[in-house]
């Protein structure tokens, strides 16, 4: 260590270092390093050295590249212009087909009526069914995904069998990537590297002249470089996009549900928010569904006060940067640590997500946490008497210039998500003495960790 530099933390293991302890239990992990050596400190990490900041609010010189990949606002604004002239006479419901097409975000509703397994059959027999949640949340998220981003083929079903293919290959690549984030190399996972070769087939042989309604960011992609000898480029760089808009947005689905499902006050009071505002007050009827504004959304404030609540519960993200210049870091306590050029920082968001001082009972689902009333401050929250912002206490989708550019779109998704299943279906545990699965840290620090088990959940139309 040079002078001025932060502590470096020494380990038993010399190129594993923090990794197995870190992998284990996170944040007690850093708690206890914490205790001993202060906000700012250095670990080994399985051949990396991050600097870690513990304490909130310190003050971070920018260090970092920006890398923006900004999803421009068109995308959004063509969710909701894009027509759904797809109607068929086989749905059971047209509530639910004008809602769940809403919620599929493209003219392509597939999800609602074929391509999804899970949904076709309760559909279509109208029957009570069990279903595994988090599977059902992979495939849902994946269609919406898949559609919203890449658009769809003109001819109805030929469109739903495509998003068939597509994630029947996907998901075996999916099932093992956070290994690759780790670093592990493809070639120790066969199965995933078979997985990945056939996607990027998949994708090469995609034609975008035929294909309606691609967002303007995959179109981007594709006009880049439509030369031929860059194709496979172009199909990793779009695997790498579809990957990121599932990997935590299908999570996120799964645990806003479950805690929905296991606070039934909390799910009365979201419901009963969201049939008041289309009663009374200006929601667009299933007759101009398409007229829908994020500011309607927004007037939802007790669904979005439960999916913050959620991000907070389940989010890990550790927003990683490199110095790209020798800098300082000041702590709000003044005192300076010297970080070299090409080092790397990190910050947990849990540690921030699980602090006693801004979050009282950090473990347990509260509903209306988030909730302010008009003659509140914005933020409730403060540390060492200093008010927090939500957006700071928060910090699932990372901060600063790299923060995820698809977080409105996540959040704008799960919400619809949440209310089309929860209005026209009644989701029950299968077992009524369901326990809180555990994480799957294998995706610590990605985003939102998955539950590491799956759940059953009783499902029948209303
Ligand atoms: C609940 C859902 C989501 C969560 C929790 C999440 C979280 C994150 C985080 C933590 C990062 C890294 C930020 C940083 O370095 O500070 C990130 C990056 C990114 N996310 Fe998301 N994300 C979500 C959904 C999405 C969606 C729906 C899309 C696309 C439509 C998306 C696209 C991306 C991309 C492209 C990046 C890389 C940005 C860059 O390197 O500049 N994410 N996300």
């Amino acid at each position: 260590r040079r002078k001025g530099e932060p502590p470096l933390v020494s380990h038993a293991l010399p190129f594993i270092g923090a990794a197995i302890d870190f992998g284990k239990d996170p944040l007690n992990y850093l708690k206890n390093l914490q205790s001993k050596h202060g906000d700012v400190f250095t670990i080994k990490l399985a051949g990396w050295k991050p600097t870690l900041y513990i304490g909130f609010r310190l003050i971070l010189y920018c260090i970092t590249h920006a890398r923006f990949l900004f999803i421009r606002s068109d995308v959004l604004t063509s969710f909701f212009r894009t027509p759904f002239k797809d109607r068929r006479s086989d749905i059971t419901s047209q509530d639910i087909r004008n809602l769940l097409s809403l919620f599929f975000l493209s003219r392509n509703h597939s999800l609602a009526v074929k391509s999804s397994e899970n949904l076709r059959f309760f559909l279509e027999t109208e029957n009570v069914g069990i279903i595994k949640l988090h599977d059902f949340c992979k495939r849902v998220i994946f269609d919406i995904t898949f559609n919203l981003l890449f658009g769809s083929l003109p001819d109805y079903d030929e469109s739903c069998k495509e998003t068939s293919r597509m994630y029947d290959v996907f998901k075996l690549y999916f099932k093992r990537s956070a290994l690759l984030v780790d670093r592990i190399p493809i070639h120790l996972l066969p199965e995933t590297k078979k997985a990945r070769t056939e996607f990027l087939k998949l994708m090469e042989g995609i034609e975008w002249s035929k294909r309606e309604n691609v967002s303007r960011l995959i179109q981007d992609i594709v006009d880049v470089n439509p030369k031929l000898e860059f194709l496979q480029q172009r199909a990793r760089h779009l695997l790498v996009v579809l990957w990121a808009a599932q990997a935590n947005t299908t999570p996120a689905f799964f645990w806003i549900l479950f805690y929905l499902l296991s606070n039934p006050d909390a799910k009365r009071a979201v419901m009963e928010e969201y049939e008041q505002l289309k009663r009374n007050d200006g929601w667009p009827t299933m007759q101009d569904i398409l007229g829908i504004k994020r500011k309607d959304l927004d007037r939802l404030v007790i669904l979005d006060g439960c999916l913050k609540e959620t991000m907070r519960l389940t989010g890990a993200s550790l927003s990683v940067r490199k110095a790209s210049r020798e800098e300082k870091i000041k702590t709000v306590d003044g005192r300076m640590f010297s970080i070299r050029k090409g080092d790397y920082t990190a910050y947990f968001a849990s540690v921030t997500h699980m602090d006693e001082e801004i979050f009282e009972n950090p473990q347990d689902f509260v509903h209306d946490r988030f909730l302010v009333s008009a003659d509140e401050p914005r933020s409730r929250f403060s540390k060492h008497g200093q008010r927090v912002a939500v957006s700071r206490a928060i910090m699932t989708f990372g901060f600063g210039a790299t923060r995820c550019p698809g977080r409105h779109i996540a959040m704008i998704e799960i919400k619809l998500a949440v209310l089309a299943l929860l209005r026209h279906f009644d989701v029950r545990f299968a077992n009524p003495n369901e326990k809180t699965p555990e994480f799957d840290l294998s995706h610590l620090g990605f985003g939102v960790m998955p539950p590491a088990t799956d759940i059953d959940v009783l499902v029948s139309l209303k």
